[in-house]
């Protein structure tokens, strides 16, 4: 899912505040000036079945919607191209609330069927379903027949069991499992809609279901109304150094985006969907940005039953769990489960590893009760957190990163073997199946950097101590 920046009252909010856009806007904001005559880019991508696309949502929207962006192809897909000379802080589209499709666009009969559990994505999905089956009597139907078609969508909610096995080793597997049952739940709850309206939604399969929530997932952005498709914005394709963000004017009632540099006649326009790494990529877009310094990857402790101090360890952490810390955009750190950064080196701080991480493994260290309560006196004394601080005894700090370190190792040695059987490509392998290989490759490769980064790092820690 897109997150949206949100402009309140003429002033920036957002959890992706950039100060640099913050002062473009004041900047070019009040100069930006959306000129009605249209020039017809000089540029072969331009994507001719697409001409009628923006007058049409121009008329529907009663107000002009772009006179700097034309529609053409690449090799994403659908995409913007300048259709002048663009500067930075020119604003690139508007696109009213009112040409954006929420749930609430969802005739009101269906919805009166679905019961609370039923999620936006779910409810835009089913939007979707409906307007297609609606064919040439839908009012969306310009749009709705631009979206790309299954074989476009490589979220992986759409992979096989089989392709799934290639991305066993990272915490991307069971959250696509966890995905895939939560559609399936949503499938099931929509379902008596389908049953009440056979017209409205002819026999829509699981797989159906499934394409038209992988199409919000890499399209809709979160908005007031839920989520949002917003057209026309949504053929802008990912560009990780991008500091453009499609951002909402609740007073305006329309969502923008800003130039964030110059482009010239015929350069492909290209914004951010954010801090993504490839696992969240792969998992809502179907796709992966190479040497994504945004990647991560999951390490789980578990107190092993044939520990001595098994409950005592575990009353603790539950005495001492903080709220789990959600990192931005990306899958939690909760629990016995860590979520690791790259290591940057030369600092020597560790940056990468969370402190959690490091007090948990102190934890699960301790051989006595009475080193247990030495590390209680010592949170209740501190900032009441457990373990962040180095053990007293060397020798048991060091056993800490160890352990730590044993764990890595195993999911590196774990990711090296999946990695070697997806490379080389068999010859034989094109299309889909090359591509989600590809795909495939990229998560697990960005993860082992991750942790190869924290190995090393833990290894000099325990050196130098
Ligand atoms: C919001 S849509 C952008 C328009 C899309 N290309 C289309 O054909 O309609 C997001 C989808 O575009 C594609 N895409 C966007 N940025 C990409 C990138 N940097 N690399 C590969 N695919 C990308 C992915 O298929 C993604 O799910």
């Amino acid at each position: 899912m897109l997150p949206q920046s949100v402009i309140l009252a003429n002033s920036w909010w957002s959890q992706t505040q950039r100060p640099i856009l913050f002062s473009l806007f004041h900047c070019f904001y009040a100069s930006t000036n959306l000129s009605t005559s249209v020039s017809s880019p000089k540029t072969s991508h331009i994507d001719k079945d697409c001409n009628d696309f923006l007058p049409w949502l121009e008329h529907k929207a009663g107000a002009e919607i772009s006179s700097a962006l034309s529609i053409g192809k690449s090799s994403y897909g659908k995409a913007l191209y300048a259709a002048k000379d663009i500067h930075i802080g020119d604003c690139l589209l508007m696109v009213p609330y009112s040409v954006q499709l929420a749930s609430d666009n969802l005739p009101s009969e269906i919805t009166c069927l679905l019961g609370d559990e039923v999620g936006h994505i779910a409810k835009v999905a089913l939007l979707i379903l409906h307007e297609k089956m609606l064919g040439k009597k839908s009012k969306w139907m310009p749009y709705i027949s631009r979206l790309p078609q299954p074989e476009d969508l490589h979220s992986t909610i759409l992979w096989s069991n089989e392709e799934l096995e290639m991305i066993r080793p990272s915490a991307l597997y069971e959250e696509t499992l966890k995905q895939k049952t939560q559609i399936e739940k949503d499938f099931c709850a929509v379902k008596l809609a389908f049953d009440q309206f056979p017209d409205h939604f002819r026999d829509v399969t699981i797989q159906e279901f499934t394409y038209a929530y992988g199409l919000v997932t890499s399209r809709a952005w979160d908005s007031s109304r839920g989520v949002s498709m917003i057209p026309f914005a949504d053929f802008l394709n990912h560009d990780g150094t991008s500091e453009s963000y499609v951002l909402s004017d609740e007073g305006k009632r329309h969502s923008e985006v800003i130039a964030d540099r110059d482009f010239a006649l015929g350069d492909e326009v290209l914004i951010t969907y954010g801090k993504f790494s490839n696992a969240t990529l792969m998992l809502d877009f179907g796709f992966t940005v190479s040497c994504n310094r945004y990647d991560q990857a999951q390490v789980e402790l578990n107190v092993p039953q044939h520990d001595a101090l098994y409950r005592q360890k575990l009353e603790l952490f539950d005495r001492f769990r903080t709220r789990s810390i959600k990192d931005v955009n990306e899958f939690t750190s909760s629990g016995n489960s860590f979520t690791i950064k790259e290591v940057k080196r030369g600092n020597g701080k560790g940056k990468g590893i969370p402190q959690s991480l490091r007090a948990f493994a102190r934890v699960l260290t301790c051989n006595s009760q009475q080193e247990l309560d030495y590390l209680v006196t010592e949170a209740v004394q501190n900032d009441g957190r457990l373990a962040r601080y180095p053990l007293k005894n060397k020798n048991t700090e060091i056993a800490a990163h160890q352990l730590l370190l044993s764990e890595i190792s195993q999911l590196i040695e774990e990711h090296n073997r999946y990695i070697e059987l997806l490379v080389p490509n068999p010859p034989y392998l094109c299309g889909k199946g090359l591509l989600r290989r590809r795909l495939a490759q990229d998560l697990l490769t960005g993860e082992l950097r991750v942790l190869k980064s924290a190995s090393a790092w833990l290894k000099n820690y325990c050196s130098t101590l």
